[in-house]
């Protein structure tokens, strides 16, 4: 009989904290930003708060412009809006800081995403926000395509608005006594139509691979106490459903209250705790 002998005891490795730097102290930033100053995620701590506005003492680390986070920072936390995505995501990925991305919705630019695949050292992430299931959707894929999917986004009117709807429309989405649906479109379109309230669109459209193939429905709905999100999703191999409702953040409606704990959740796999659902 051969022994088997005992692996020898070697201490877990040590890792350095991941120095996270956030863009965006709003109402993302600001729950995650507390939260990793406060040392709830093991493994990550701010280093810096990047925002448009003088923030005083309001943030638990120092407020740097960007060019001086990415000298301190390894890994850089996007939760500002597309327009930073678009403008800064390269040169954080080139400056070699790993980026996680809450505005999904830039990605339906092609020409942007591979720009940001294919840029580094740094690495591209993207949160799953506000809707679940995704993580499943992409496994999917591995058997085949998934040929109809849809998503159906309800919303409080008001965090609707846009600067190019026309009075006809505004009127009806702020008379409405019911659902009123607001836009109907491809993941590719409906994210540019509401930068700051359908980046789901584009996360769903991450997830399977092809903005072009998932439709979106956004709905108004002056009842809606809870934003909902309902993802569906069929192929060849099974078909699939998501149901989400959230409460949305108290003083940025178009936001869920769910969303920052989503990106806790993100920056926790990031940093490598043990025993996450991946
Ligand atoms: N994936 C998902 O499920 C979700 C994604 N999101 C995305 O996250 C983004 C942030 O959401 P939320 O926290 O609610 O938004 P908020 O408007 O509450 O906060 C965003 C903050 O970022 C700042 N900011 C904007 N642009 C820049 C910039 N170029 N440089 C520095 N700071 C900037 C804003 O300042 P100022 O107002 O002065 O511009 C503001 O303080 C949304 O715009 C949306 O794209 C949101 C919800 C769900
Ligand atoms: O927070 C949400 O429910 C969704 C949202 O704003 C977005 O997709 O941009």
């Amino acid at each position: 009989m051969t022994a088997v002998s005992a692996a020898p005891a070697t201490p877990p490795a040590t890792r350095a904290p991941r120095r996270v730097g956030l863009i965006g102290w709003g109402a993302i930033g600001r729950v995650v930003g507390t939260a990793l100053a406060a040392g709830e995620v093991p493994g990550a701590e701010l280093t810096c708060v990047v925002d448009n506005r003088p923030l005083g003492d309001a943030a638990p680390a120092p407020q740097l412009p960007l060019e001086s986070a990415l000298t301190s920072c390894d890994l850089i936390v996007e939760a500002a809006g597309q327009g930073v995505v678009r403008a800064h995501g390269e040169e954080i990925l080139t400056a070699g800081a790993d980026l996680l991305i809450a505005s999904t919705g830039a990605l339906t630019d092609d020409a942007l995403t591979a720009r940001l695949r294919a840029a580094g050292p740094g690495r591209v992430y993207f949160t799953g926000g506000a809707v679940g299931g995704l993580d499943l959707l992409q496994a999917a894929r591995a058997l085949g395509p998934l040929t109809e999917v849809t998503l159906t986004t309800t919303k409080l009117p008001a965090t609707l608005e846009q600067p190019w709807m026309d009075e006809e429309l505004l009127h009806r989405m702020r008379t409405a006594t019911g659902p009123v649906e607001v836009l109907r479109g491809s993941a590719r379109e409906i994210p540019a139509k509401f930068p700051r309230s359908t980046n789901v669109a584009a996360s769903v459209a991450l997830a399977v691979g092809d903005p072009d193939a998932v439709r979106v429905s956004v709905v108004a709905d002056p009842a809606a106490r809870h934003t909902r999100h309902v993802v569906e999703a069929s192929g060849g191999h099974g078909s699939y459903r998501f149901e989400v409702r959230h409460l949305p953040d108290a003083d940025t409606p178009a936001t869920s209250q769910v969303v920052p704990y989503a990106v806790l959740r993100s920056l926790a796999a990031l940093a490598g705790r043990p025993g996450m659902i991946l």
